[in-house]
């Protein structure tokens, strides 16, 4: 069974031998170093850089995408295409996500993508976002989330979707679900994401608040599980990777579902009212008039 798994995706004599090493638990102590090196793969988009190793199963997501990977249409779309294609292959069994812009893990949701943009635009890109949040929150890999800068709204949200998040400790950086700020509402399954990281009492404050954590507090609450000098965040993640590798796939993936699943019904059944109801709201005269005077703000602050 694991062998036909094995022979399944990838075609020809090197393909063979790295799929079949790779279901071996020791495959790359046997290898030559021109085989081992074969058995890295990277894949570039516009706004996101994966690198594959097929001797340890671990892949690592860079996000790209200047100045703040923002999430926009077109960044959510290579990140689906990029975790579709990491969640086909079976050799695949960790994916650690990072950013490479200093200073910023993602600024969340692109709210260029939702200012002043057609009810159409709107139903794409808020499809988009569902569909990445369903990817990270109901893969089969180990996600870990390597934070190595601030990640607001949207950000927080995609490093909640990870199994184990490790945070970068500068007090100059934040991370939360800040959305109340900016005059919109974060989404029920939002909401239950962060539940499900930190307990209910502590999101009811931290939504209604738009609290935005310093790493410190992060970790105090549970946001975050880890903290590390800024320049230990990857390295710490590749350790933290082969503990949770120890674990065998199939039981570590059921627990997965187990604690998961319910959460990611509740929107699977809910899409097209979560999608009509973003649209809605967003294009909303008085949201759109907070949206504006957000995005005003920002670009002051960095006049
Ligand atoms: C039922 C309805 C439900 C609706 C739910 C909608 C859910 C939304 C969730 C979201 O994710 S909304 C987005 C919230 N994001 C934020 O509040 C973050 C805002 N950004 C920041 O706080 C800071 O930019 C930063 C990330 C801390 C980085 O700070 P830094 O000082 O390094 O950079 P800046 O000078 O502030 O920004 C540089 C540049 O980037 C632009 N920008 C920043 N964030 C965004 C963003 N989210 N979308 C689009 N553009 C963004 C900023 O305007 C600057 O642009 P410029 O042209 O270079 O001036």
């Amino acid at each position: 069974m694991a062998l036909r798994a094995c022979l399944r995706t990838k075609p020809g004599l090197t393909g063979l031998l790295s799929q079949l090493s790779s279901c071996s638990s020791h495959g790359a102590a046997h290898m030559s170093p021109a085989l081992v090196a074969q058995r890295r793969s990277s894949s570039t988009s516009q706004k996101i850089k994966v690198d594959f190793d097929q001797s340890t199963g671990v892949a690592v997501m860079r996000m790209q995408s200047p100045p703040v990977n923002s999430l926009s249409l077109e960044f959510l779309t290579d990140v689906c295409i990029a975790l579709e294609k990491l969640e086909m292959d079976k050799s695949c069994r960790g994916l650690i996500v990072t950013s490479s812009q200093p200073k910023v893990f993602s600024a969340g949701l692109n709210i260029l993508d939702m200012y002043g943009k057609s009810p159409e635009h709107c139903v794409e890109f808020w499809k988009a976002v569902q569909e990445m949040w369903l990817k990270f929150y109901g893969s089969n890999m180990i996600t870990i989330a390597a934070v190595n800068g601030s990640s607001p709204a949207g950000g927080c949200l995609l490093s909640m979707t990870c199994d184990y998040r490790i945070m970068a400790d500068n007090p100059r950086y934040s991370i939360g679900l800040n959305e109340t700020q900016l005059g919109i509402v974060a989404p029920f399954w939002f909401k239950d994401t962060m539940i499900n990281t930190v307990g209910h009492r502590t999101t009811e404050m931290a939504l209604q608040l738009g609290l935005l954590y310093s790493p410190a507090e992060a970790l105090k609450i549970g946001l975050v599980d880890q903290l590390v000098p800024e320049d230990q965040v990857l390295t710490t993640a590749t350790e933290t990777m082969t503990k949770w590798l120890a674990i065998p796939d199939h039981a570590r993936q059921l627990t997965k579902s187990m604690m998961r699943k319910p959460t990611i019904d509740k929107l699977t059944s809910n899409r097209e009212a979560d999608v009509n109801n973003f649209v809605k709201f967003i294009t909303k005269d008085s949201i759109q008039k907070s949206l504006g005077m957000y995005l005003e703000m920002l670009k002051r602050r960095k006049a």
